[in-house]
């Protein structure tokens, strides 16, 4: 049973520790925060020891017990995932290597100060047979890009790959950043850090992204195009990708406009925090002209990342190989099947389809 600590819990930290607690193989050690704001009530509601980084005194007024400090989280556990905000997680390294703990970090980390860079679809293995103790867990419009690409490279080869990220302004719970009234380019220099981001895990695919940032909150939308090596047909893309079981293929039959339709079916279907581990890709837009693919996909930033930091785990410590950690992490989320009455509606038609066509 691996013991991971989870350092830092907000928006990606709650997730990562929520999806380790399910994963047969693994325990959550314990999660450190700095302030015992509700975030840190409800990790204790939900039985973690909670560590205090820094004054631990605010805990004990909130009436939330602590377990002790950060060193004392990593002392416990096998493997650290850090979650702290973008740029924290590098001052933080020396705890872990002082303890000879390996740690993951996120997406807001910069890549070369790390060393490696994880994404199952992309580079498992690698990571696996590897010696980094210390891996970055791309970040969720690079995971989005990375997932997709990957089997589209694998079955058709890519020459080029061109996208336009329409990326939220920020979290529903970041109101520090709103309100938000404009569209930015963003970053306004072409091409954005997407694209070598993406090659920190696919090294070798020609990519360039643009990045717009828009006052929206749900989630970041892609626009795609891919030039093949070969011609190839809207329906083969559409099996492809129907394969790979992070891809949500949002039938047409389903009537998903965008990320509002897309989070209340999440909700509906009873997810957690109405969260959507999987790329989402409306079938409709697949559309191919000669060896030119292009399609959108909508990625729900806050949790797109968490399967995957689940996966990263067993890459850097555990011993199973990519098909059975996806399997494993997959079949314990429930990534990829919604289980309400929208299943029948995204998957089969079902009754309530049939009734609307
Ligand atoms: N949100 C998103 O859309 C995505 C974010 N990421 C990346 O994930 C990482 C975390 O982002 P996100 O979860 O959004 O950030 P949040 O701000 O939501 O959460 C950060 C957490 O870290 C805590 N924290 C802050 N400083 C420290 C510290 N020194 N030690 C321990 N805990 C600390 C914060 O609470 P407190 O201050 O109370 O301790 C909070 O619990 C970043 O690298 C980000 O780039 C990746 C993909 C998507
Ligand atoms: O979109 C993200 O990062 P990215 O656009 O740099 O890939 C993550 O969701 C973090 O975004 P933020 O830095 O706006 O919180």
């Amino acid at each position: 049973m691996l013991r991971v600590g989870v350092n830092g819990y907000g928006t990606i930290g709650k997730r990562v520790a929520d999806a380790l607690a399910a994963q047969p193989d693994m325990k959550v050690a314990g999660v450190a925060k700095r302030t015992p704001n509700f975030e840190a009530t409800a990790a204790h509601r939900a039985g973690y020891a909670v560590h205090a980084v820094g004054d631990a005194a605010p805990f004990a007024e909130a009436d939330i017990p602590v377990a002790g400090d950060l060193d004392d989280l990593v002392a416990v556990s096998d493997v650290v995932v850090d979650c702290t905000p973008a740029g924290v997680g590098a001052r933080n390294r020396e705890v872990y290597e002082a303890h000879d703990t390996p740690a993951l970090y996120q997406g807001g980390e910069d890549a070369e100060a790390v060393g490696a860079s994880f994404n199952a679809r992309a580079n498992y293995d690698e990571i696996a047979r590897g010696d980094a103790e210390h891996v970055r867990v791309v970040s969720c419009n690079t995971t989005g890009l990375s997932r997709v690409l990957t089997p589209l490279a694998e079955a058709y080869g890519v020459e080029k790959t061109r996208a336009t990220l329409v990326r939220r302004g920020g979290d529903p719970g970041q109101s520090d950043r709103g309100p938000i009234n404009d569209i930015l380019p963003d970053p306004v220099t072409v091409p954005s850090h997407h694209g070598p981001d993406v090659n920190t895990v696919l090294p070798d695919l020609d990519i360039d992204t643009m990045g717009v940032t828009v006052p929206a909150t749900l989630m970041h939308l892609h626009s795609v195009n891919v030039t093949l090596e070969s011609d190839v047909d809207a329906e083969a893309i559409r099996e492809t990708l129907a394969d790979e079981s992070r891809i949500f293929m949002v039938p047409e039959h389903a009537r998903v406009a965008g990320p509002g339709h897309l989070k209340e079916l999440a909700k509906d279907a009873g997810r957690p925090r109405g969260d959507l581990w999987e790329n989402c890709v409306w079938e409709e837009s697949i559309a191919t002209e000669g060896r030119d693919l292009y399609f959108f996909q909508a990625i729900h930033q806050e949790s797109d990342v968490v399967p995957e930091n689940v996966d990263a785990i067993r890459a850097l410590v555990g011993d199973a190989d990519a098909a059975e950690s996806v399997v494993r992490t997959n079949r314990a989320l429930g990534v990829g099947r919604f289980d309400a009455p929208t299943d029948r509606v995204a998957t089969t038609g079902g009754a309530a389809a049939s009734a609307d066509d």
